[in-house]
Parts: structure tokens; sequence; C-alpha cells
């Protein structure tokens, strides 16, 4: 396992700041759209995850899943991602994000992509995803795509 990263950009993983159009009534995002993402992307189901101020969720990553993550508050998320995939151009990458409230952010993390996030926040944060893959397959048959390091004391993966 790769055990050493440094900061630079991951292949395949797309960071999109999203334009938040206010009015008095509040605001709105687009989130995706499909003449604007890769139709290998296009989710097949989303879900929502409340988190506490100061817990991560994660590191993880999936063998074929592509998660669309969405941080557009409320709170705020420290985002971090790892490329430890085998004859990847940029093996050895890490990359940070801080997303949220004030930064709306959609992350799409490819196949293999070790992924993670920390409410960084004072409140509960929520965030959402909309992964190209069901969750436990069709009709919640097959295992479930991902590889957990949370639990793992030597994960070089720190959240
Ligand atoms: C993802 C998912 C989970 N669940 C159930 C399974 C557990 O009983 C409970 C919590 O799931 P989990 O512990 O996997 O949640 P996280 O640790 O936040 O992991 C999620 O967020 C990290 C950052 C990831 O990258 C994973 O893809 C994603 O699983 O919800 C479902 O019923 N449907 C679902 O689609």
């Amino acid at each position: 396992m790769k055990d050493t990263f440094c900061d630079g950009d991951i292949s395949g993983v797309i960071v999109r700041r999203l334009a938040r159009h206010e009015d008095p009534r509040g605001w709105l995002c687009e989130v995706f759209r499909r003449d604007e993402i890769a139709p290998e992307h296009l989710p097949a189901m989303a879900y929502v995850s409340l988190t506490h101020p100061g817990v991560a969720r994660g590191p993880h990553a999936h063998r074929d899943q592509t998660d669309l993550f969405g941080f557009v508050g409320p709170g705020t998320f420290r985002v971090r991602l790892w490329d430890a995939r085998e004859g990847s151009p940029s093996r050895g990458a890490r990359m940070e994000i801080l997303a949220g409230e004030e930064a709306p952010t959609v992350v799409i993390v490819p196949p293999g992509v070790v992924h993670g996030y920390r409410n960084v926040g004072e409140g509960p944060g929520l965030v959402f995803n909309c992964p190209n893959r069901l969750y436990a397959g069709e009709g919640r048959r097959e295992p479930v795509d991902e590889i957990r390091y949370e639990d793992d004391p030597d994960s070089p993966f720190p959240l």
C-alpha cells in the first residue's frame, strides 16, 4: 500500500465550485446536469447524511463506484482524497478541499481514489452523494462495493 503522499491534483477527481443563485428568499445551486456530466458518472441513486461537529466519515474507496458528493451546507467539511491506485499517473497525490455552506462544491471521486471528510464546523453538517452505482446493487442483493480504512490504526489516510 502506498503510504507517502504529496499535495497535487488527482487524475479523474473533479472539483466543481457551485454558483449560488441568491435572492431575498434564499439561494439555489445546480448540482449536476446531464449535459455537463460524463455519461459514466450519471447517478444511479442519492443519499444524504448528517455528520456531527468534529466527526469524520471515511476514509473509504470503491472498486467500481464513482461518487458525486455535494457539500452545500449546512456545515463546513474538510475533504481529503488520496491516489494509491497502481498505474495511476497521479499515484501518490493527495488533495484537500474545504467545502460547504460558504463554498458550495461538488466533488466527483473515481473508483479507487481514497476519500473522506470531517465536519470542521460548529454544528451538524449535511452531505449528499449521488453515486453512479446502487448501494449493494439491484435489490440490495450484492456485496457493498466499499473498502473502509477508518478502523486501520496504521492507515496512511488521516482525516
Ligand atoms: C451509503 C449507504 C449507507 N447505507 C446504510 C448502511 C449503514 O447502515 C448506514 C451508514 O452507512 P456507512 O457507515 O457506509 O456511511 P458512511 O461511513 O458515511 O459512508 C459513506 O460515506 C463515505 C464517505 C463513503 O465514501 C461511502 O461511500 C459511504 O458509504 O447507512 C444505506 O442504507 N445506503 C447507502 O447508500
